[in-house]
């Protein structure tokens, strides 16, 4: 569940009155996601998401969360659009939380995802690389290699726990991965987390998915673009059954490659990001499985899941195991 601050009605009405909103109509929590709480608000204005954000986003960060989407937003991406209130400012307070309203996107993301629907993310996310371009400031990815092995540390009494030899397997995999982490390739804005639930899509006419919204943009950072598509890589292409679907990679990576090509230096580097990517959604998902006291509002997801993931790549010779 995701609604971890109750807002009362006089308290939204108050908050909804330094808007030219309209009149409140409705408000309903959604229950997805994990970060934060999200709710659906209905003004006689129209349809937005209202956001409050929780312990785990830093408040000094949401500028710069909220600036890139108004950017993006700006470049014609399809990505919810931060709405200022009468005095120009979107980021407020409310029910003393730091607060924003943005607007609603249609559509709805893949609950199974199709390779139909890689190569459309494919072109999402080369769009938004470019998207990025001109955003001046940047965000260090305070979930980046650096931050692995610390990460690791922290799991390290409990994770033998969710499996035995865990710890063992991941220093060994960490130690790799940072031996092998490339150095000097094409860095922009990255969304860093675009997982199929951050992903809205819409049928067209024909019946086939198009992306009409790309959501959640509170771990994107500045960092290798490649390392954007090892994480969809990640997220998208495996099976139930944790086999690589390398028909979905083909569809992503040559849909993003059309319009925004790769190196031979990112292709050569794509198995070792695939890794990294695999570890570092092992890892925060180990922490949360450790460090999780009982019954504390945070759900929590398998990390064994990216054990199997991470496993796949660490046999990849090269980046033909991706279909290239
Ligand atoms: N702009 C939007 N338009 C329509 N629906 C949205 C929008 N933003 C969020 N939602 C809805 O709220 C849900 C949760 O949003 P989101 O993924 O941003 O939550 P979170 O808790 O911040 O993130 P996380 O996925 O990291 O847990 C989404 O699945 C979607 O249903
Ligand atoms: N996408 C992350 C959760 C944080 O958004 C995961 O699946 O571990």
């Amino acid at each position: 569940m995701a609604v971890y601050t109750e807002v009362t009605e006089a308290a939204l009405r108050g908050f909804l009155a330094d808007y030219e909103l309209g009149e409140l109509v409705a408000l309903r929590g959604i229950a997805e996601g994990v970060e934060n709480s999200n709710f659906a608000l209905q003004t006689t204005g129209g349809s937005y998401i209202l956001t409050l954000y929780e312990k785990r986003v830093d408040p000094a960060e949401l500028p710069w969360f909220l600036g890139l989407m108004r950017h993006l937003a700006a470049q014609g991406l399809s990505c919810p659009l931060p709405v200022a209130g009468r005095d120009g400012v979107a980021l407020r307070q409310l029910a003393g939380r730091p607060a924003a309203i943005c607007t609603f996107l249609p559509g709805n993301w893949p609950r199974r995802v199709r390779p139909e629907h890689c190569a459309p993310l494919g072109a999402a996310l080369a769009t938004l690389h470019s998207a990025g371009e001109g955003f001046r400031a940047e965000r260090p990815n305070g979930l980046g290699p650096r931050s692995w092995t610390p990460l690791l540390e922290r799991c390290r009494d409990g994770g033998d726990a969710v499996q035995p030899g865990l710890i063992a397997e991941l220093d060994g995999h960490l130690s790799g991965i940072l031996a092998d982490w490339p150095v000097g390739l094409p860095r922009g804005h990255i969304h860093a987390d675009l997982f199929p639930d951050n992903v809205f899509f819409l049928e067209d006419a024909r019946g086939s998915p198009r992306v009409s919204g790309l959501i959640d943009f509170y771990f994107a950072c500045t960092d290798t673009l490649a390392y954007d598509l090892a994480i969809c890589l990640n997220a998208w292409c495996f099976e139930q059954d944790f086999s690589f679907n390398v028909t979905k990679a083909r569809a992503m990576i040559g849909a993003y490659q059309a319009l925004r090509p790769l190196s031979e230096a990112e292709i050569e580097a794509l198995p070792v990001l695939c890794r990294g990517a695999a570890l570092r959604f092992l890892l925060t998902r180990l922490f949360d499985w450790t460090n999780t006291p009982p019954g504390a509002m945070v759900t929590r997801k398998d990390p064994l899941e990216y054990l199997k993931r991470l496993r796949f790549h660490a046999g990849a010779k090269d980046a033909s195991a991706y279909g290239l």
